[in-house]
């Protein structure tokens, strides 16, 4: 079943003080971390890579390890990456949870949600602003997520494209059931759109991490697409 999930990009926390960045989010509500891996390549911009999420493991542990008492996560990793298949064992060694590639990144998609799902994790396709939705017709079966782009990927903290919000719309038409993600420019003044065009996974980096209250943000947000689930049946 569909719920709402705050997903905060990592992107904008401060990177010297990670893992207390990531408690205090998580502390605040937030259900997983998004981690936006970027190789410089697929996007014009050199972020962090599996040493970073190693780590992080290590101070967020999974939220089924019953051996620690740290804040918890589910760790949502966005590789804008060329050749996002030579990196899924990678990850899933340091820690991924569900591992989202781009579309326009490789030549099949299909080989390779078979291929991150064999490693046991989630699988997720990503589609950037010029990409059509359609793409993730056929594909959409045998997703566990997929994300619809709401800023060119590459950099955090930009405007909200809402313009987008028709292709999640038809997402949420087809796939009822299908986890939506929404990705860039996501606070509270642009979540009712998202919200009411059906997305559930919400990824929000400067609109949580640089809030004087993250919670506040976090529940409104979840609020937001409760409701709106809930008017579309989605939701007990
Ligand atoms: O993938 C990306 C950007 O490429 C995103 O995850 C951003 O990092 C989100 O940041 P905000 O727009 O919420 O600040
Ligand atoms: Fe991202």
């Amino acid at each position: 079943m569909v719920k709402p999930i705050v997903a905060p990009s990592i992107l904008a926390s401060d990177f010297a003080n990670l893992a207390c960045g990531c408690h205090k989010v998580i502390n605040a509500g937030a259900d997983w971390l998004h981690i936006d891996v970027m190789d410089g390549h697929f996007v014009p911009n050199i972020t962090l890579g599996q040493p970073i999420v190693a780590s992080l493991r290590k101070a967020v542990p999974r939220v089924d390890d019953n051996s620690s008492s740290a804040p918890k996560a589910f760790f949502d990793c966005h590789m804008m990456v060329e050749s996002p298949e030579k990196w899924v064992t990678d990850f899933v060694k340091c820690g991924a949870d569900q591992f989202t590639f781009h579309y326009e990144a490789t030549k099949d998609p299909l080989a390779l949600v078979k291929l991150i799902k064999s490693h046991n994790i989630r699988a997720a396709c990503a589609i950037k602003p010029g990409t059509p939705v359609d793409v993730l017709f056929e594909l959409g079966p045998h997703l566990d997520m997929a994300l619809v782009m709401t800023v060119e990927p590459g950099f955090g903290g930009q405007k909200f494209m809402i313009d987008m919000m028709p292709k999640v719309e038809a997402l949420r038409n087809k796939f009822p059931q299908l986890d939506i993600q929404v990705d860039g420019g996501l606070g509270k003044d642009t979540i009712p759109h998202a919200a009411k065009a059906g997305a559930n996974v919400i990824v929000a980096g400067t609109s949580v991490f640089t809030a004087e209250n993250p919670s506040e943000v976090i529940s409104f947000m979840k609020a937001e697409v409760s409701d709106n689930l809930q008017s579309r049946g989605l939701l007990n």
